[in-house]
């Protein structure tokens, strides 16, 4: 089943001689529970599209479905509803609350929906259990980036959204990052969309939409998806 279908999506950035095409006319179906990466150079429209199809963002000319629901039609409101009950984010540099603990900060997401995970299941699946009276600059890196994705999971997103989730991560530290990923998209039947400029960390998805200049210029359907540890991270 398609859980997001994109027909015709542009969006361009400034005006006249500064304009910029970031999506250029792009068409494109994601299924449900599938593992997808958002590949390609800088500024060829990665994060603009992870932020389209996730609402945080308008597209200039398109049309975005997410199941069957239009939600290139939905006012700002709807949107922000849109959001809370079925999307969860991760970003590169974390964003986590820094006079919050762990735990609190975990907690926040799990507000967003009366239907969440336990804490304490959330903390074990990711390792943090022993961090929850913690604050974030007590912290790894990766110690960071794995309660950011327990905040964004605790409310049992439908579609979790990565943009560069590893790019301020070690090789260590990243691959364990991506592990949890995947075994957390295999263990609760998630969708998972990751932005990277990294052809290593693409094979470890199913599905890689190449992008270029804006456009789509290739799709592969990745029969053989790597695990953390098999890529190549140099
Ligand atoms: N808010 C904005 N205002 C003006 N131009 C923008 C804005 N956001 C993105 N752009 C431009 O749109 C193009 C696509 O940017 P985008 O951030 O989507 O690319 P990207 O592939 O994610 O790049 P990177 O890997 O460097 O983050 C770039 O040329 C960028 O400069």
């Amino acid at each position: 089943m398609d859980l997001i279908t994109v027909n015709d999506v542009s969006k361009t950035y400034g005006e006249k001689e500064s304009q910029v095409h970031a999506l250029n006319r792009i068409t494109l179906q994601i299924k449900k529970n599938d593992f997808v990466a958002l590949l390609g150079p800088s500024g060829s429209g990665k994060s603009t599209l992870l932020n389209v199809i996730s609402g945080l963002e308008r597209a200039d000319a398109g049309e975005i479905y997410f199941a069957k629901e239009n939600i290139t039609r939905y006012k700002d409101k709807q949107l922000v509803q849109f959001r809370r009950q079925y999307t969860g984010y991760i970003f590169q540099q974390y964003h986590l609350i820094p006079n919050l603990t762990v735990q609190e900060n975990i907690e926040i997401g799990k507000y967003l929906n009366a239907d969440s995970l336990d804490l304490d299941e959330i903390t074990k699946e990711l390792n943090i259990q022993h961090l929850k009276k913690r604050f974030p600059y007590e912290l790894s890196g990766g110690q960071q980036q794995r309660v950011a994705i327990a905040r964004a999971l605790i409310k049992k997103p439908e579609i979790l959204f990565c943009d560069e989730a590893t790019g301020a991560l070690d090789e260590e530290n990243g691959k364990q990052v991506l592990s949890y990923l995947q075994h957390l998209q295999r263990k609760y039947g998630l969708t998972i969309v990751f932005v990277t400029h990294h052809v290593g960390i693409a094979k470890m998805a199913r599905h890689i939409i190449k992008l270029n200049s804006g456009r789509l210029v290739d799709q592969i359907m990745n029969d053989q998806p790597l695990t953390a540890e098999e890529i190549s991270w140099g």
